[in-house]
């Protein structure tokens, strides 16, 4: 490995959005350098191949390289190390260059100027001209990518796992552009990848970045709702719709904007319906994920008999279940609340899955499904390490059920499908997310683990 892949293979694990932790890298390769701003300082867009355990994948690293000594202080804890570069002697200071705005500008007059250079292409939307000449600041939170906000204006997400394809992300907002319940996208940043497609030779474009309006009066739906069950937690005896801070209305309005969005989803992309086989491929997933699950968390073995009959009755659901293009990882923290309405975020799906799998029509309950999981991790986070959990655990419930059902009912009054009349669709997929969560609690966040645990044994029941 090169000096630099050396610095990036210890830095790359410690890094929020690097979705292999856990398990030691192999190898670091520099699989593609896109110059986009050269001289000093300067930045190179990376895509980089990362091999754990006998497979590669992919990740985005907005390099950027000073003359050694030459790094702020401000930028101090963006570094990633010192070394030669290819091709050059002298010895560099080389940084993560989302958190250096005098980088990141070039991203934004990019886009405007839709420039495209060495293996790279700079998108613009049709629309208003594109305002540069504004700082960028990195979002703090937790995130599986990185997003830059410049201004009041625009918010840049880098995506930093990479997989082959244009990002779901990208595509959906570009198909829903105009609609009040997402932000406006106005261009993206993309390169070539090749194809995963087995016996697939070719490249496809593969985006690197997605720029849209930043809602700037928006407050996170997990911050709207983690207040409501705060309030609750004041007046535990009371029911939720009685307490100060009820969340009630707001779950209504964000079921009838989900079910809206997933109206103009279907009309916009293609739909198909689900034969019996396909049925029970779908299902076949959610076993092997459940097998997989169990084999890194064996807590989870006691509650698979009752997850596999979960799957088992999906796979024999007798009517034809439509599907179409939907959100893909749908929570609370993926909405937020403007003067306006609520707007969804983040249509990416499961990063951890490959582009062209999560590009698979599927059922729009998958994502109702989703937010009623949210609901109940809403519920009970504030609950871990709690010495009132016992005494407040009813309440938490008692939440999630209020919520879940004004959420349903604002969902099918706006034209969704009831999902209370698809009960073995909606439960697998409960099901499903779940187990999605339970790996992914114990990858990044161990002390949530519990958090879906705990449903999966209260709702096997
Ligand atoms: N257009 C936007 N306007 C305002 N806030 C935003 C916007 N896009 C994202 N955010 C905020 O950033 C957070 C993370 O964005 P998201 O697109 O979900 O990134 P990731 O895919 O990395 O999780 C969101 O939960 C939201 O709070
Ligand atoms: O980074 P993304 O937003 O694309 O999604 C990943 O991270 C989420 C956590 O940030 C994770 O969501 C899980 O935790 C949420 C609370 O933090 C909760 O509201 C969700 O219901 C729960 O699934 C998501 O699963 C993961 O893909």
């Amino acid at each position: 490995m090169s000096q630099l892949e050396d610095l990036l293979a210890g830095w790359i694990p410690r890094q929020r959005w690097f979705a292999g932790k856990g398990t030691p890298i192999e190898k670091v390769m520099v699989e593609a350098e896109h110059p986009v701003v050269t001289g000093e300082p300067g930045l190179r867009l990376l895509v980089v191949e990362v091999g754990q355990q006998g497979s590669t994948s992919r990740y985005q690293v907005l390099l950027g390289v000073r003359r050694a000594g030459h790094l702020r202080d401000e930028l101090a804890h963006a570094t990633i190390g010192v070394c030669e570069l290819p091709g050059d002697s002298s010895t560099w200071a080389v940084y993560d260059a989302a958190h250096d705005p005098e980088l990141t500008t070039s991203l934004l007059e990019g886009i405007a100027d839709e420039r495209g250079a060495d293996g790279i292409r700079f998108r613009r939307m049709p629309g208003a001209p594109i305002r540069t000449g504004q700082r960028s600041i990195v979002l703090t939170g937790e995130q599986s990518n990185t997003s830059l906000v410049y201004g009041e204006d625009y918010v840049l997400k880098t995506f930093r796992r990479l997989w082959p394809g244009r990002n779901p992300d990208l595509e959906l907002t570009a198909a829903l552009a105009g609609s009040p319940f997402v932000a406006r996208p106005h261009g993206w940043i993309e390169t070539d990848l090749p194809s995963d497609r087995p016996g697939d030779g070719s490249s496809v474009p593969t985006t690197l970045a997605l720029l849209q309006d930043y809602l700037r009066s928006a407050t996170d739906g997990w911050v709207l709702a983690a207040t409501s069950v705060r309030d609750l937690y004041d007046t535990p005896d009371l029911p939720p719709g009685d307490a100060g801070g009820d969340f009630a209305g707001e779950a209504e309005r964000l079921g009838s904007a989900t079910a809206a969005v997933h109206r103009a989803l279907s009309r916009e992309l293609p739909t198909d319906v689900l034969t019996p086989d396909m049925l029970g491929d779908l299902a076949a997933g959610m076993r092997h994920r459940l097998e997989s699950a169990t084999a890194e968390i064996p807590e989870l073995s006691r509650y698979a008999p009752a997850l596999r009959a979960a799957y088992d009755a999906f796979a024999a659901v007798a009517e034809p279940l439509p599907v179409q293009r939907i959100h893909g990882d749908y929570h609370l923290g993926q909405v937020v609340r403007t003067d306006a309405g609520w707007v969804l975020l983040d249509f990416e799906g499961e990063p951890a899955v490959p582009v062209r799998d999560r590009r698979r029509p599927s059922s729009p309950l998958r994502d109702v499904a989703g937010m009623l999981r949210s609901f109940d991790y809403a519920a009970h986070y504030q609950l871990i390490g709690s010495a009132s959990e016992e005494t407040l655990a009813p309440a938490a419930r008692a939440w999630a059920r209020h919520n879940r059902d004004a959420f349903c009912a604002g969902y099918a009054a706006a034209g969704g499908v009831d999902p209370e009349k698809h009960q073995a669709v909606l439960r697998a997929f409960e099901y499903d997310k779940a187990v999605y969560e339970v790996m992914y609690e114990a990858r990044n966040r161990p002390s949530w683990l519990r958090i879906p645990l705990d449903s999966i044994a209260e709702l096997t029941r």
